[in-house]
């Protein structure tokens, strides 16, 4: 059901799976270092119809952006809000992981290696390139109900205090859905791990036929809030039309 995924900032894929049965670890609520995985379902999804605004509106602002401008966007954005070195905290995400909830299937697991000396050369590059994410999938993954997505990510060495990421999804120029998850706070120089919980809106027959017959018009902003004001935008774009 799950196909690959290609993140500049996320480039070691370890442990994809077909999507068959019995490739699942079991959930885990405490992780092995100490860690406590959150489980947080997206509480504020119906929150979607702020003040309508273009991209082009929030552009000729001064300002930060805050979680309320993006909540008033009605399609994908076509370039970021925020520059990569905007993200003063030194949030970087290091696992990310998808499974379907109802089977308990892990449909992929991707992680970023360790640092090594030769990063140094590399990061600035990577902080333009690693913020666009291209997901490929089956036409299956459009018949799934709940999905959780774990995150795990590292914080510098200054607190996170109402870490907040707003992800709108669009096909074309129709807002699918909006999910808003709460981190809250984050302690500096920890290593924290989430699992958001998407639960799929209704698609009507023919909009998965078109979502499947067109690959990539599936899209996602992804924008992180500290304290109200935006410190990263990640996009994605989605095919399902894999295995066919
Ligand atoms: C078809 C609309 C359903 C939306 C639920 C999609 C669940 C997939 C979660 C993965 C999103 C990751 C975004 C990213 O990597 O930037």
């Amino acid at each position: 059901m799950s196909g690959a995924k290609s993140r500049g900032d996320l480039p070691v894929a370890e442990n994809v799976t077909s999507g068959g049965h019995g490739t699942a670890a079991p959930p885990r609520d405490r992780k092995p270092g100490g860690g406590v995985l959150k489980r947080l379902k997206s509480r504020r999804s119906q929150q979607v119809d702020g003040r309508a605004v273009t991209e082009e509106d929030l552009r000729a602002r001064t300002g930060h952006m805050t979680p309320e401008d993006v909540l008033g966007l009605r399609v994908a954005t076509r370039g970021y809000l925020c520059k990569p070195e905007d993200n003063i905290y030194n949030i970087e995400f290091v696992r990310f992981k998808i499974r379907d909830l109802e089977t308990d299937t892990v449909l992929f697991e991707i992680a970023k290696p360790p640092h090594t000396d030769d990063d140094e050369e590399n990061r600035e590059s990577d902080a333009s390139t690693g913020r666009f994410v291209r997901y490929q999938f089956t036409p299956a993954f459009l018949q799934l109900r709940t999905v959780g997505a774990t995150v795990e990510f590292t914080v510098g060495n200054r607190p996170l205090s109402n870490f907040r990421m707003i992800e709108r999804h669009y096909f074309r120029d129709h807002l699918l859905k909006s999910f808003d998850f709460d981190f809250g706070f984050c302690i500096p120089n920890s290593r924290n791990t989430c699992e958001h919980i998407y639960e799929f809106p209704q698609l009507s027959e023919s909009l998965v036929h078109q979502m499947v017959e067109c690959p990539y018009e599936t899209r996602s902003d992804s924008f992180y809030f500290v304290e109200n004001r935006l410190v990263m935008h990640n996009k994605a774009d989605y095919a399902y039309n894999g295995g066919q």
